[in-house]
């Protein structure tokens, strides 16, 4: 079974879905970009609104792969007490550096998420450069939301593939891409730790409308945990892979 992480844009909303029992309310702004970010001090504010049992991400913006741009707004973001941050992986700049920029910030127990791009064909030979680098975990989400969902640009076997050499990495592992009701069931048997919604969230399937209870609601009741939901905790993953 996988998780189910929602995205949304505000307090109203982070409230709202937290009635639902989402395993991980993820902050940021769909207007804005593929990971468009929150304000920190929004960001800061929802948290210590939201119960503090419930899994809290933000993402810190479509930003260029610079390691310095990076590092900043990581550290920012980390500092306003979500238990994880999600880091977009862009084309263009020097992966590398940034990966081993940010390992810094690893090392002072932050839980960073890679993003990567389905559409863009990322290199998953970056996988075990992450899991060296301290980072928590990786996900696959799509760039163009114009171009379908992630079953539309990669294969079963193709995500597959990658769930098991992250899984291998002893990295939380997470697919998302304007995934609809009937991706879950072709997307469950992979195990997956979490699935991320947002388009399939909202009014139309536009995933800067407003939130739809009942699309929530649907979702929710196909990814209702059957085993225990605490697996996805960053205290648990640290155990799991031997982190301290
Ligand atoms: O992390 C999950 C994303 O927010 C997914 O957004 P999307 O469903 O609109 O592609």
């Amino acid at each position: 079974m996988s998780a189910m992480l929602a995205s949304v844009n505000s307090l109203q909303e982070a409230l709202f879905v937290e009635t639902f029992a989402v395993d991980v309310i993820d902050l940021k702004q769909p207007a804005q970009g593929a990971l468009g970010a929150l304000d920190v001090d929004s960001v800061k504010e929802i948290v210590a609104r939201l119960n503090p049992d419930t899994l809290v991400s933000a993402t810190v913006g479509d930003l260029p792969m610079q390691p310095e741009v990076l590092f900043d707004a990581v550290d920012a973001m980390a500092a306003t007490g979500v238990d994880y941050v999600k880091i977009g992986f862009f084309p263009g700049g020097d992966w590398s550096a940034c990966i081993e920029r940010l390992s810094a910030l690893a090392a002072r127990g932050y839980a960073l998420i890679a993003v990567l791009f389905a559409d863009t064909r990322p290199d998953l030979a970056l996988v075990p450069a992450l899991r060296q680098a301290g980072f928590r975990g990786v996900m696959l989400d799509t760039m163009d939301k114009q171009r379908g969902s992630l079953t539309d640009l990669m294969t079963i076997e193709q995500l597959q593939e990658f769930v098991v050499l992250a899984k291998i990495q002893g990295l939380l592992t997470g697919l998302a891409g304007s995934l609809r009701r009937q991706d879950v069931s072709a997307l469950l048997p992979l195990q997956a730790d979490y699935l991320g919604f947002r388009g399939g969230l909202c009014q139309r399937h536009c995933r800067t409308a407003a939130l739809d209870g009942e699309r929530i609601a649907g979702i929710r009741r196909l990814l209702e945990y059957k085993t225990d939901p605490s697996s996805v905790r960053p205290e648990t993953l640290r155990q799991q892979a031997g982190i301290a």
